[in-house]
C-alpha cells in the first residue's frame, strides 16, 4: 500500500482548510468526521479525521485524538499530522501541548515541528512570534477570541506552557536555506533535547521547503500551510483535478448561510451580505430560554425568504457587544446556547430540503456538520484560501466551513457563484 498521511484536526473548519490546501496541491484527499469505523478510496494520499477537541476539557481532547491516530493507523497512514489553527487558538492548559505531547508518546517519538503559519492568510512566524497580518497575535482580533483569547504570540513559550517538554527556533535563516539546512538544524535541536522545534516561516514559497525538511518525522504539528508544503513537495503541486470535481456543490436545492464566528473578518462579512440578502439576528435570550421553539422560528423564517440569494441568520457580534452579552449569560453558557440554536436550525433546514450550506466559525461549523449527521467530505474547488467546498460521502449535501477569520468581504457571495459552474 502507498504512504499515507493521517491528519488529526481539532477543528471542522481546520480540516476542511488543510484537505482543501492539500487537494489544491495535488493529493487526494478524504475528509472524516470524528474517528467512528470508515471506509476510504484506496487512492488517497491522505486522510483527514475531523474533532471538535480544541476548546474542549484537556483528557477529553487528548483521548479523541488518540482514538483517531489509532483509526488513521487501521486506514494504513503511516506519517502523522495534528493540525491546529494558524493562530495557535489554545488555553495556558492546552489543548495543543497535551495532545502533542500524548501523540508523541503514542508514537514512541519524542521530536516534532511546531508550524502554524500560513502566509497567504496573513500567519507568519518570524524569530519564533506569530504575526497575523503584520500584526504580533496577541494585538490581532485574536485577543477578543470569544473561546481561546490569544494574549502572547511568542510560540515557544506558548508550548512550554502547556506541554511537558523543551522547545527550540529554526529561524529563518535556516529556512532561507534551504531544506537541507532546514534539517540540520532539526538534527542539532534534537541532539539537544529539544521536543518541539518551532519553524520560522515567513511566505508561501518556504512551505515546500519545510514540507521537505519535515519528511522523515512521523509527526509533524501545525497549520493548513505544511500541509500544502507537504502535498507539493510530494506532487510537484500536479493532479488531482478529477478529485476535486467530486467535491463540487451539488446542482439541486437551496442554501443558507449560518454565521457563528465573532471574528473582525465575519463581522465585515455579515455587515456586506445584510446589504445584498435578507438577513436576520440570533438573539442568545432567546436561545437560552426557548431552543426548540426559537429555532423552529428561525427555520421557518429562512424558508419564507427568496432562494437567491441565500438568506443568512447570524449570531455574529462585535467585540464590545460579545463582551456585554458574555459578561450577562456568561461566555460558555452563551455559546452553548447559539450553538444549540444553529445545530437545531441546520437539521430543520436539511429535513425541509435544503442543501448547501455555507457556515462561519469552527465551532460553529463542527456543530451544524453534526447535526447534519454526515460521515466524511469529497473535497471540491476552494473559494478562498483555506475554504474549499466540500460534499458529504453518502448524500447529497454540500458545505462551506469557513474559519473564523479567512475569506474577504464578498465571501458568502463568492460562495454562491460555484452553484452556476
Ligand atoms: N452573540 C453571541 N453571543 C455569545 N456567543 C456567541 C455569539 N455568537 C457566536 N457565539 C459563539 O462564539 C463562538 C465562535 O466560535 P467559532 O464558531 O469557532 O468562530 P471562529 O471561527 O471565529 O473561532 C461559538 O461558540 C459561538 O456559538
Ligand atoms: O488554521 C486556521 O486558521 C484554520 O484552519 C482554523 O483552524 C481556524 O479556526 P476557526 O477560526 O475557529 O474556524
Amino acid at each position: 500500500m502507498k504512504h499515507r498521511l493521517g491528519i488529526i484536526a481539532d477543528d471542522f473548519t481546520g480540516a476542511t482548510d488543510i484537505a482543501g490546501f492539500m487537494v489544491a496541491n495535488g493529493w487526494r484527499v478524504t475528509q472524516l468526521i470524528g474517528y467512528g469505523p470508515a471506509e476510504v478510496p484506496a487512492d488517497v494520499d491522505a486522510i483527514v479525521i475531523s474533532l471538535k477537541s480544541r476548546s474542549c476539557a484537556v483528557e477529553q481532547a487528548v483521548a479523541d485524538s488518540l482514538a483517531s491516530l489509532e483509526r488513521l493507523q487501521q486506514l494504513g497512514c503511516d506519517r502523522f499530522f495534528f493540525k491546529y489553527c494558524s493562530t495557535f487558538d489554545s488555553t495556558a492548559e492546552g489543548n495543543i501541548g497535551p495532545v502533542t505531547d500524548a501523540l508523541l508518546k503514542a508514537l514512541d517519538q519524542s521530536f516534532t515541528v511546531i508550524c502554524p503559519a500560513l502566509p497567504v492568510n496573513g500567519r507568519t512566524v518570524c524569530h519564533g512570534n506569530l504575526f497575523v497580518n503584520g500584526q504580533p497575535l496577541n494585538e490581532s482580533g485574536m485577543k477578543d477570541h470569544p473561546v481561546t483569547p490569544m494574549r502572547d504570540a511568542n510560540l515557544q513559550r506558548l508550548m512550554a506552557a502547556q506541554a511537558g517538554g523543551n522547545t527550540g527556533l529554526v529561524d529563518y535563516h535556516a529556512v532561507l536555506a534551504g531544506a537541507e539546512a532546514v534539517k540540520a538544524r532539526l538534527a542539532e535541536l534534537q541532539a539537544n533535547g529539544v521536543n518541539y522545534a518551532v519553524l520560522d516561516t515567513l511566505t508561501m514559497a518556504d512551505l515546500p521547503v519545510l514540507g521537505e525538511a519535515v519528511s522523515e518525522l512521523k509527526l509533524v504539528t501545525g497549520g493548513s500551510g505544511l500541509g500544502a508544503g507537504m502535498a507539493a513537495h510530494a506532487t510537484g503541486g500536479e493532479g488531482a483535478a478529477e478529485a476535486r470535481e467530486l467535491g463540487a456543490p451539488v446542482g439541486e436545492g437551496r442554501a443558507v448561510v449560518l454565521s457563528g464566528s465573532c471574528s473582525l473578518m465575519t463581522n465585515a462579512q455579515v455587515a456586506a451580505y445584510q446589504a445584498r440578502a435578507p438577513h436576520a439576528g440570533v438573539d442568545v435570550a432567546r436561545s437560552l430560554d426557548d431552543a426548540e421553539a426559537y429555532a423552529a422560528e428561525l427555520a421557518d423564517w429562512v424558508q419564507a425568504q427568496p432562494a437567491a440569494p441565500a438568506p443568512m441568520l447570524y449570531a455574529t457580534q462585535s467585540p464590545e457587544a460579545l463582551a456585554r452579552i458574555q459578561a450577562e449569560y456568561g461566555a460558555a453558557r452563551a455559546s452553548e446556547a447559539v450553538e444549540g440554536v444553529f445545530a437545531r436550525v441546520a437539521a430543520r433546514l436539511a429535513d425541509a430540503g435544503f442543501s448547501r450550506f455555507i457556515v462561519a466559525g469552527g465551532e460553529t461549523s463542527g456543530i451544524v456538520t453534526q447535526a447534519l449527521k454526515v460521515s466524511g467530505f469529497h473535497i471540491g474547488p476552494q473559494i478562498a484560501p483555506g475554504v474549499p467546498w466540500v460534499r458529504a460521502l453518502d448524500k447529497p449535501l454540500s458545505l462551506a466551513l469557513k474559519s473564523g477569520n479567512f475569506g474577504d468581504e464578498a465571501f458568502f457571495s463568492k460562495a454562491q457563484e460555484f452553484f452556476h459552474v
